[in-house]
């Protein structure tokens, strides 16, 4: 549907700030290059629409703007540009001493101004996304209860339970109060695209954060917007607080979640189940993203709903798709194959077991392998050594195909003859790597001697200590291109600088982060209105973006595009996904499965540049 041009002529000439992309969503579909000047309305004014974050515009409301909504009084005289608002905002972010106290004002001005936030983020995304995001993340997760200022997201607690379908529309309703979100009012419960949710058992690597994980699932979201323009307003970020097995947090005076020790078994599934079916009931457009529950659910859920509902795990599916991307961009620039690789995967749990599945995925689907054949390419080691048949019960049910037979290993030699298990450099002796995947928490533990006995007998050791926040990585790309004479590729979970290499060119180190990957597969999912997000979608979206590697074409460079560079790669690999699940017909939305078919008014790719928010002022409209 085209809007009338009446709809623009409100203050169009407010809207001089670039123009590109919109809203995801139930939006009228217009060009991207129009998509801004469609006017927000709203009924708010004064005070009211300056303490709204979605709708403020602080310094930057026109003198229309301020005589049309009674803003006069409460602004000092002088309009700001966007830009000019910026340059402030980061002047004063830099007078922050330390990362905490930098996330913490990236808080404060998200809730005071929606699009400034986004603005700031954007223009300095490399720099901010270690503050927001990962390292910063974790530091803004641990000490959330004492930080705390105002609550931003959605808090489903246990205790309440009873209440959660009502706790839910007040969100709903919150949503909807707030101008166009859902642009045709007819559809209220179409407000809502994207459900992050975390019961914050295994937040990162540091642990069960308790009620402190709700900055995971913000954090989150806002990189859905940075990374892949979905609306922000229209994402709502959940933590289920189900109690907490973080003993330093009962000791905590000023801790803010339920003190109960974390629940389990059939109420802990029962009050999953009721979440989930809420959502669907009053969102039923959107799709949900689980991030960092615990290995004992993590697996388990995914499996119980994924066929279900559009639904997926961050930390298995996720952190699989972007690492067999770097991977098949490192094979690509090793020259080998990714039948031909030895994989060993340190840390067997939802994101090491995720990665392993979607290699296997991999090696079926582009290499033709059975699954016996693929399954037998993969050594995993955990805390008690490498998985064995043998341990029976003591597997999970993930890890349970990858468990090699004892047979196999009764003449490896052991380091440590005192313990039953075989470890990381038994393994690596015995194996003979090609590739080395951390997702263990464990610093460090891609040792000298490791490291040098993988790169001993391979030409280009593919080594990816992919754990967070940054002190948790398995090895520091430094050493591990210093041992292997910079023959390694390497690709890291947080950020790192460029290494010297021996030739004296500089070794750019891919930030293999599920983050490259997860905003453009929700996108596409959420554009196709997908059933499912099936494992087709997640392999055409790992395809795209291995074929966006910048190592293809020169050696020294990232294996993967640079995180800060998210937002361009989410429109190509939301139409491989948005593809993808037309061809499955998985996809329900119509209109994208018109334009997919070539029947449409504009290219696919620029359908979805039209659907993405843009951190811009559009005009407003006062309505009654
Ligand atoms: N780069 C990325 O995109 C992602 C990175 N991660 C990182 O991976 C790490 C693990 O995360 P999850 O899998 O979600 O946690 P998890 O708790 O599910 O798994 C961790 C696994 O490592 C094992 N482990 C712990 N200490 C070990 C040791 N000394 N030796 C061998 N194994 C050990 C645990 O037993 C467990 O099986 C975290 O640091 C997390 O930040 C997770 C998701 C995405
Ligand atoms: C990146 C991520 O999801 C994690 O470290 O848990
Ligand atoms: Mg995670």
């Amino acid at each position: 549907m085209r809007l009338p041009r009446k709809h623009f002529k409100i203050q169009r000439n407010a809207c001089r700030i670039e123009s590109r992309r919109f809203a995801t969503g139930d939006q009228p579909v217009v060009p991207p290059e129009e998509k801004n000047l469609v006017p927000i309305r709203t009924n708010l004014k004064g005070s009211a629409l300056l303490n709204t974050p979605r709708l403020n515009k602080g310094s930057g409301f026109t003198r229309e703007e301020r005589a049309i909504f009674g803003l006069e009084g409460f602004l000092p005289y002088d309009v700001h540009s966007l830009e000019k608002q910026c340059h402030r905002a980061y002047t004063q972010l830099l007078k922050q001493p330390s990362v905490i106290l930098k996330h913490a004002f990236l808080a404060s001005l998200r809730d005071q101004n929606q699009v400034l936030f986004y603005k700031l983020m954007q223009d300095h995304l490399k720099e901010l996304l270690g503050v927001l995001y990962t390292p910063g993340a974790a530091e803004a997760v641990a000490q959330y209860s004492s930080l705390f200022r105002r609550p931003i997201g959605c808090f489903i607690s246990f205790p309440n339970a009873d209440g959660m379908r009502a706790q839910l529309e007040s969100h709903l309703a919150d949503v909807n109060r707030t101008a166009d979100v859902a642009y045709d009012k007819t559809k209220p419960n179409d407000a809502i695209d994207l459900v992050v949710v975390t019961d914050s058992e295994a937040i990162l690597g540091i642990g069960d954060q308790g009620v402190g994980g709700i900055t995971i699932s913000t954090s989150k979201a806002a990189l859905y917007t940075l990374g892949a323009g979905i609306n922000p307003n229209r994402i709502l970020p959940v933590v289920l607080d189900v109690g907490t097995d973080n003993h330093a947090l009962f000791a905590d005076k000023l801790y803010m979640g339920w003190k109960r020790t974390r629940l389990r078994g059939r109420n802990y599934d029962a009050f999953v189940e009721r979440f989930l079916t809420i959502c669907r009931d009053l969102f039923p457009s959107s799709i949900i993203h689980f991030e960092d529950f615990g290995m004992a659910n993590a697996h388990r859920l995914m499996e119980k709903y994924k066929d279900r509902m559009p639904m997926f795990n961050d930390d298995i599916q996720g952190t699989g798709a972007v690492a067999l991307a770097a991977l098949i961009a490192a094979i690509r620039v090793s020259g080998t194959k990714l039948a031909d690789q030895r994989i060993v995967i340190y840390g067997a749990g939802s994101a090491g077991m995720g990665i392993a599945d979607q290699i296997k995925d991999g090696l079926m689907i582009l290499e033709g392998l059975s699954e016996k054949e693929a399954l037998d390419r993969f050594w995993c080691v955990d805390k008690d050594g490498l998985l064995l048949e043998s341990m029976g019960n003591g597997l999970r049910h993930s890890q349970i195909p990858y468990a090699r037979a004892d047979d196999e290993v009764k003449d490896w030699p052991r380091e440590n003859k005192k313990h039953k298990g075989l470890f990381l450099m038994d393994v690596v002796r015995a194996v003979k790597p090609t590739v080395l995947i951390g997702t263990s928490t464990h610093q460090r533990s891609f040792t000298e001697e490791i490291v040098k006995e993988m790169a001993s007998h391979v030409e280009r050791p593919i080594i990816f200590p992919m754990s967070n926040p940054t002190a948790l990585c398995e090895v520091d790309p430094v050493d591990a291109m210093e041992w292997t004479n910079g023959r390694a590729l390497v690709a890291t979970g947080s950020p790192f600088n460029p290494v010297d290499l021996p030739n004296g060119k500089k070794y750019t180190v891919a930030q293999t982060n599920n983050a490259l990957i997860y905003p453009a597969l929700g996108l596409g999912a959420i554009l196709s209105r997908a059933r499912t997000i099936s494992r087709s979608m997640l392999m055409a979206g790992v395809n795209s973006l291995a074929d966006l590697s910048p190592a293809l074409n020169n050696h020294e460079a990232s294996l993967l595009p640079d995180l800060a560079d998210v937002r361009k790669v989410s429109v190509h690999v939301a139409a491989a996904v948005v593809r993808q699940a037309v061809e499955d017909n998985n996809a329900q939305d119509e209109n994208t499965i018109k334009i997919v078919k070539g029947d449409g008014e504009m290219s696919l790719e620029d359908y979805i540049r039209s659907r993405m928010w843009d951190a811009v002022y559009r005009p407003l409209e006062l309505v009654d």
